[in-house]
């Protein structure tokens, strides 16, 4: 194993959810975090934050990104190196746009280069996957695409969602946090049999409506009985922003991750006027929200050595 100087870890924002998947499947977006980590020979810890929102990022030991650093040398049983990590933020906090996800990802795999790469991407995942709480962020951001993730006899089983190429994702993500454990804290403990076979039958609509491309399977697809009608009501004028959506051209929109930003799939030819008539709404609803059209990231988390 070559122990290296310092490494750059670039990684995908991510959508979870897409309605009834709630906790199981995901897709990486274009939108990112860069996180450039080098050693320092006179230890310590130095965390430098840039971007949109980066005085709200911890510097300190508390830092997510770095706890998840510490956990892979931990899990390694080495102690970790002092470092110096520059955070470059792409991706905004606490908004359901898998923000932690990046930081977890991006500790972990920063970790496991500046080691050597003792850890298989599988085991980097499974680390993921346990800080977290939940697949479906990580995974995606870890692996890129539209991913489902189950739970297997031995660990996990991650399944590739195919995603027709003409569907655009469009993120309106509005000026106000929601964090995850808020919106978690909301949702009910049991379901009814009638809301769990609706989301057993919409998410295998959507994995076709994603493969195919076909608008009404989408619109119906989106739709969920577990998180969506107990977060609505966490974020103003969700409805409004759902029909001015629609009213544009949008298959359907959803809640994206735990929220507050919302999702609408569409096609290219609709996307801006989806884009204009979301933000439009939003500011009926005395919002700013900054709407933007993506694409899906196929990449994943990446990385490369600086010395
Ligand atoms: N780049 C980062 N570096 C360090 N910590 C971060 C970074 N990005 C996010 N975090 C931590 O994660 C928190 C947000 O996590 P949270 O799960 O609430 O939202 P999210 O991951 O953006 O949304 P969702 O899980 O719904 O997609 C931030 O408040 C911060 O503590
Ligand atoms: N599945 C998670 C995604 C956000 O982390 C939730 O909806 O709470």
């Amino acid at each position: 194993m070559s122990v290296v100087s310092g490494v750059t870890v670039t990684v995908p924002a991510t959508t979870a959810n897409l309605g009834p998947g709630f906790d199981c499947i995901g897709a990486a977006l274009t939108l990112y975090n860069e996180f450039k980590f080098t050693r320092l020979q006179a230890g310590g810890l130095i965390i430098h934050v840039t971007g949109t929102e980066a005085e709200r990022v911890q510097t300190d030991e508390s830092n997510l990104l770095y706890q998840a650093f510490v956990q892979l040398y931990q899990y390694i049983e080495q102690t970790p190196p002092s470092v110096k990590i520059e955070i470059q933020l792409g991706v905004p906090l606490a908004r359901g746009l898998g923000s932690s996800a990046t930081a977890i990802v991006g500790g972990l795999v920063g970790a496991n280069q500046l080691a050597g790469a003792p850890l298989s991407l599988l085991q980097v995942m499974e680390l993921a996957i346990a800080m977290e709480g939940h697949p479906d962020n990580v995974v995606p951001a870890l692996l890129g695409g539209c991913r489902l993730a189950a739970t297997s006899q031995t660990g996990w089983e991650i399944c590739d969602i195919p995603w027709h190429q003409d569907i655009v994702p469009v993120v309106a993500i509005p000026d106000f946090e929601l964090s995850t454990k808020e919106a978690r804290r909301v949702l009910p403990t049991e379901v009814s049999r009638a809301d769990a076979i609706f989301n057993v039958a919409h998410l295998g609509l959507l994995l076709r409506g994603l493969e195919t491309g076909k608008g009404e399977w989408l619109r119906t697809a989106l739709q969920d009985k577990l998180h969506q009608p107990y977060r609505k009501a966490l974020i103003p004028g969700y409805d409004a922003v759902n029909a001015a959506a629609i009213a544009a051209g949008a298959y359907g929109m959803t809640i994206s991750g735990a929220g507050p930003t919302l999702l609408a799939l569409t096609n290219a030819a609709n996307s801006n006027a989806v884009e204009t008539e979301m933000a439009a709404a939003w500011k009926e609803a005395g919002i700013t929200a900054t709407v933007r059209s993506l694409s899906l990231d196929t990449q994943g988390a990446s990385s490369f050595h600086q010395g």
